[in-house]
């Protein structure tokens, strides 16, 4: 995978408008949850996934709160797969979180 430059991630930005750049070589997005447990399934959804695709969000569970974070390590900085990621992982969250 290739490293997005500055105006490609821009670009795909307006494809996952709730996920935001965060020092230039991350996307963050933070999941709501009405239930704990929820939110717990929905991070499983996401491991599952990530372990499939062998590429993996930093994620943070505060309560009712889940936070995923996604970088491509190996290029350090941001490629196509984690924008692909960030989409499915919002369909996993509205597939979950009602
Ligand atoms: C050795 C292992 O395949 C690599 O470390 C994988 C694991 N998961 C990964 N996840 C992410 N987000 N970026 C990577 O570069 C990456 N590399």
């Amino acid at each position: 995978m290739e490293k997005l430059l500055p105006s490609e991630v821009q670009e795909m930005l307006s494809s996952v408008p709730n996920w935001k750049l965060t020092d230039e070589k991350w996307i963050e997005r933070k999941y709501r949850f009405g239930d704990y447990l929820k939110g717990i399934d929905f991070v499983q959804s996401v491991a599952n996934l990530s372990e499939q695709v062998n590429h993996h969000p930093f994620i943070s569970i505060d309560y009712k709160v889940v936070t995923l974070r996604l970088s491509s390590w190996n290029v350090r900085g941001l490629t196509a797969l984690d924008f692909q990621l960030a989409t499915k992982y919002d369909e996993f969250y509205l597939q979950k979180k009602s």
